[in-house]
């Protein structure tokens, strides 16, 4: 049979090709073997010419696969590229094709030095990513169309090579990766490695090198490298951005990671990559509302959504979030990318901004007041006697109860006394008390203020007030702290502490004769001047808020807040009865309105108009145009009741009326109606 092929060029030719040829004939008995046949299967010439194909492969073949062959050969169907183990000592993998030509007189079977790819040809050259594949040599035995493709190389340039020749890379000399994956016996995968291709133009690349074994014998190696221009562009763009980036695919599993998020979350890209993103961001939307899987689930963009983080320290970073859907070049939903910035520093200038400070019940932003809270303790802690300056309505009550507060009296009695609401002729008895029989109606002794206050503090409000006659005494009182109540025959003891007030000038006072001089000095230990309202209007939306709060708590309405516009009206007011003034505004707004926020309607008439008729301003003329007699008596009052601070006595004894009169002219002028409070 070995006639049918006599021409002998071709035998030649086949004996020197590096691909096993058997040819049989059509009873399967083999007709011609060449010599590298002859090496693979481990058979020599003379034992296979003439023996059936299946009897000598079968030696080497698994039965089965032999088995399947021989069925193949016998029911006439061709095979092609079937890779097949060969049990020889080498144990190499070979592909077996079979051919049986149309007239059927003559089968080729050829076997190929190929490697254990269980993949076939058609699978790895649509494989994604540029694939080859090098013996333990490192030439490359397999080149797939994307290596051609990426290379530059053809499959016929590139086999046989030494891989370094083809892909030319910057760590080939001194680092190759299919080296140390085969020192390793594992997979290796490195980034930003530059490759350089036939045309001599190079790229950023990806490469992960994976050896082959069969058992503990190493075969070779393949190697999948792909071009990550687009994506070392895209890291580019992501480091130079202030804003935290990342990604995650479908799975939540975080696929790219910018520096700036490595400040934001502390954890590190190669942390974070590969984890699912709840893992490293601990988000407070992660459990109940995760914006990734909102935007997965709907394909839709999510814009600006407040969040915190939890730190690697386990510090909470407050954040604004911006997750859009991600998808592939078909349009298909890969998975979602999401903008993260940092908002730790607007919070901490918020923060700033709506500073406030609290002492007892005091609530304040003006650093005016916070000077004096940070003195406040100092000036509590010491026995000293306190003078607390400040028109009306500045808290110099409450600042009062809070020195007592924080004093080591704080469990002794506060007592106040408003010096001014008590007639002259009764305060003397309403201090220091009396006792039974010191006047016609003493039935019996009545301790007065400072026996009350004793082991504690007494707050005489209103100071200035004090009739001369009992300043005299007061100052013994204070000195000696020993007093004798009315009618008595030896003093009384009282240790007390004195916290004095006054929205009058004393020195002026002293200086006009009304206030003793050694008093004064005595009282004026220590100086707290509390500033008007309208110095410290940052004040104002604070206290407004405070006492929405404090008037919905005791009177049930469901009022939650200001409107803009009655805000800036308040705003703009001058508040000359200072913080009582406005709680008393937002009483009245309790009544005016309903429910929801407070509008400028709900706020007392007189606000509004107050530049125009009621509060003329302290510069203005009283007649700048004509006006009736009743005008000026009523512009008259207005200006001594701001002189005065609005308290009534003050402003009597000013314009020389008696109280009952300046009473009956309030009501005339409708100036009590306006929700000012004047005091007594
Ligand atoms: N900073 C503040 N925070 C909260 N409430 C305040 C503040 N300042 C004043 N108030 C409230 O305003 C009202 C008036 O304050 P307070 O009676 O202490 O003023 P005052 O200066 O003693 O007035 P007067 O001189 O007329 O006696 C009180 O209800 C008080 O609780």
């Amino acid at each position: 049979m070995e006639q049918s092929f006599n021409s002998e060029i071709l035998a030649n030719l086949l004996d020197i090709i590096q691909e096993g040829i058997i040819i049989t004939d059509k009873e399967y008995r083999i007709v011609y073997i060449n010599t590298t046949a002859e090496k693979l299967l481990k058979i020599k010439k003379e034992e296979a010419l003439g023996a059936y194909c299946y009897d000598v492969l079968k030696k080497i073949i698994d039965k089965t696969i032999c088995n399947c062959l021989k069925e193949k050969i016998q029911t006439g169907r061709e095979i092609i590229q079937v890779p097949i183990y060969l049990q020889n000592i080498e144990e190499t993998f070979v592909y077996i094709s079979i051919f049986l030509p149309s007239s059927k007189e003559f089968c080729i079977i050829s076997l190929n030095h190929g490697f254990p790819f269980t993949l076939s040809d058609t699978i790895l050259n649509n494989f994604n990513e540029a694939l080859l594949v090098v013996n333990r040599n490192y030439q490359i035995i397999y080149f797939n169309k994307k290596a051609e493709i990426l290379t530059g190389f053809s499959v016929e340039e590139a086999l046989g090579k030494s891989c370094h020749e083809i892909l030319k890379s910057t760590i080939c000399q001194n680092n190759c990766i299919i080296k140390e994956s085969f020192e390793k016996k594992n997979v290796i995968k490195k980034s930003g490695i530059f490759l350089t291709k036939k045309d001599m133009s190079s790229f950023p690349a990806e490469i992960i090198a994976s050896p082959l074994f069969i058992g503990e014998k190493l075969l070779g190696g393949l190697e999948i490298f792909k071009d990550i221009t687009f994506e070392v562009q895209i890291q580019t763009i992501l480091e130079s951005i202030g804003d935290g980036v990342f990604s995650v695919d479908k799975h939540f599993k975080i696929t790219s990671y910018n520096q700036a998020l490595e400040k934001i979350t502390g954890y590190t890209a190669k942390e974070a990559l590969g984890k699912p993103c709840y893992e490293i961001f601990k988000s407070s939307l992660c459990e109940s509302g995760c914006p990734v899987a909102r935007v997965i689930k709907e394909n839709k963009k999510l814009s600006n959504k407040q969040a915190y983080f939890i730190h690697k320290t386990g510090r909470k970073v407050p954040v604004s979030i911006t997750v859009s859907p991600v998808k592939d070049s078909q349009g298909r939903l890969i998975g979602a990318v999401e903008t993260v910035r940092d908002l730790s520093e607007i919070s901490i200038l918020r923060k700033e901004l709506t500073k406030t400070y609290k002492l007892c019940d005091i609530i304040s932003k003006s650093p005016l007041i916070d000077r004096i809270f940070k003195v406040l303790p100092d000036i509590a802690e010491s026995e000293s006697t306190v003078l607390i300056t400040g028109e009306s309505g500045t808290g110099k009550d409450i600042f009062a109860r809070a020195i007592h507060e924080l004093s080591p009296r704080k469990n002794g009695p506060f007592v106040a006394v408003n010096c001014a609401a008590i007639p002259d002729t009764l305060l003397e008895s309403e201090l220091f008390g009396y006792k039974a029989g010191a006047f016609t109606d003493a039935k019996k002794d009545k301790p007065g203020r400072f026996a009350l206050a004793d082991g504690g503090t007494l707050f005489l409000d209103e100071i200035g007030e004090i009739p001369l006659s009992l300043q005299a005494k007061l100052l013994r009182a204070i000195e000696t702290k020993e007093y004798e109540p009315l009618g008595a025959s030896k003093p009384e003891k009282a240790d007390v502490r004195i916290i004095a007030a006054t929205n009058q000038d004393l020195e002026i006072l002293v200086k006009e004769g009304r206030f003793r001089q050694d008093l004064f000095y005595r009282i004026n230990v220590v100086r707290l001047h509390l500033p008007p309202l309208r110095e410290r209007r940052e004040d104002i939306p604070l206290l407004i808020e405070h006492f929405i709060k404090k008037f919905r708590a005791s009177k049930g309405k469901e009022i939650v807040g200001i409107s803009e516009d009655a805000l800036k009206i308040l705003m703009s007011y001058d508040f000359p009865g200072n913080v009582r003034e406005l709680e008393n505004i937002i009483e009245y707004c309790f009544i005016v309105c309903k429910e929801g926020l407070i509008y400028p309607e709900h706020l007392p008439d007189y606000i509004e108009k107050k530049k125009e008729i009621i509060w003329p301003s302290e510069h203005q003329t009283l007649v700048s145009t004509p006006k009736t007699l009743e005008e000026i008596e009523k512009e008259a009052i207005l200006q001594a009741l701001r002189r005065n601070k609005w308290r009534k006595m003050a402003t009597c004894r000013e314009l020389g009326i008696s109280k009952d009169t300046l009473r009956r002219k309030l009501k005339k002028y409708g100036l009590q109606d306006n929700g000012r409070k004047i005091s007594p």
